[in-house]
């Protein structure tokens, strides 16, 4: 049995988690963290009656993860927050989900490092989503036979979204220029703004958008349109449970998403 340990556990996508992983055969809630409601059953915030397990200081991670023998943490939370947190588990030896997006490329290397100083297991994705893994490979290849066409990014989510553009978008990008041999992103656009042989990455806020991705390719007299639509949350917790039992099985390192589907 695997013991799991969330963080964000009051949030969106920490609830759901946890509601998942009461569902898995395989792995057991150990502990469940976040930074209000301490005290509070973990259950009432995933809506699955009493669980036992009550909400975690933050503050007290460390103490926690080692007491619960907790083999993996699943952290969906914020950047800031993962920064610091991420090696902290690192360091009592308890692998890593990392859902978080809005990572700058410093946050990242220290997480990164910590992850392989201390030799554990991590998958690190901006998206946990099974559609969302295959739209990447998608769009990787649409990117090779229509390099000379214009590429525009337009993402959408809800109105409680905090970082733009999302962690998704961003790699979708990223997978491009890697096709193309490199590209220069431009966020939006406004004023003087000519179009040059940039990616343009454009976010939409409102409501409760789960999450739209739609790549354009366009060239002259036609355009081709790779799109993902979130129906639910539900896609993204599932998939970081899948993540995390997989990854306790795996050698350290670091993981994507990819290599949990073997796409
Ligand atoms: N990789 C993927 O597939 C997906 C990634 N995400 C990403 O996951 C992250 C969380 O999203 P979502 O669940 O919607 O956000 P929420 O704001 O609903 O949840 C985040 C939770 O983390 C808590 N939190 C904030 N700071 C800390 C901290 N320092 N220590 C502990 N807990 C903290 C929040 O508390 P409080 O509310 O008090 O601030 C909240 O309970 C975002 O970065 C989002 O982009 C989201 C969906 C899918
Ligand atoms: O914050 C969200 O909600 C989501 N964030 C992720 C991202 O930034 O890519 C993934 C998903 O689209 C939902």
């Amino acid at each position: 049995m695997i013991n799991a340990a969330v963080l964000g556990a009051c949030g969106r996508m920490g609830s759901l988690i946890i509601e998942n992983i009461t569902c898995s055969a395989n792995m057991q809630l150990v502990a469940a963290f976040d930074i209000g409601n301490v005290g509070k059953d973990a259950g009432e915030f995933a809506h699955v009656g009493n669980l036992g397990i009550q909400i975690s200081d933050v503050k007290d991670l460390e103490t926690v993860l080692k007491k619960t023998q907790a083999d993996v943490l699943i952290d969906f939370t914020a950047a800031g927050a993962t920064v610091i947190n991420a090696p902290i588990a690192a360091r009592c030896g308890v692998n890593l989900i990392i859902g978080t997006t809005g990572l700058t490329p410093e946050q990242r290397a220290v997480i990164d490092g910590a992850i392989r100083e201390n030799e554990v297991r991590a998958v690190i994705s901006p998206n946990y989503s099974v559609g969302v893994n295959v739209f990447f490979k998608i769009v990787r290849e649409a990117a090779k036979y229509l390099a000379d066409y214009d590429v525009e990014i337009i993402e959408a989510h809800h109105n409680q979204k905090k970082d733009a553009p999302s962690g998704t978008a961003l790699r979708a990008a990223d997978v491009i220029s890697e096709a193309l041999g490199g590209k220069e992103y431009v966020y939006g656009r406004e004023g003087i703004a000519p179009r040059g042989k940039e990616i343009g990455i454009h976010a939409v806020r409102g409501g409760d958008i789960t999450g739209d991705h739609t790549v354009l390719f366009v060239g002259n007299s036609e355009r081709v349109e790779v799109r993902h639509m979130a129906h639910s949350r539900q896609i993204f917790a599932k998939g970081a449970v899948r993540a995390a039992e997989w990854v306790c099985g795996q050698n350290p390192g670091i993981y994507a998403m990819d290599d949990v589907l073997g796409l």
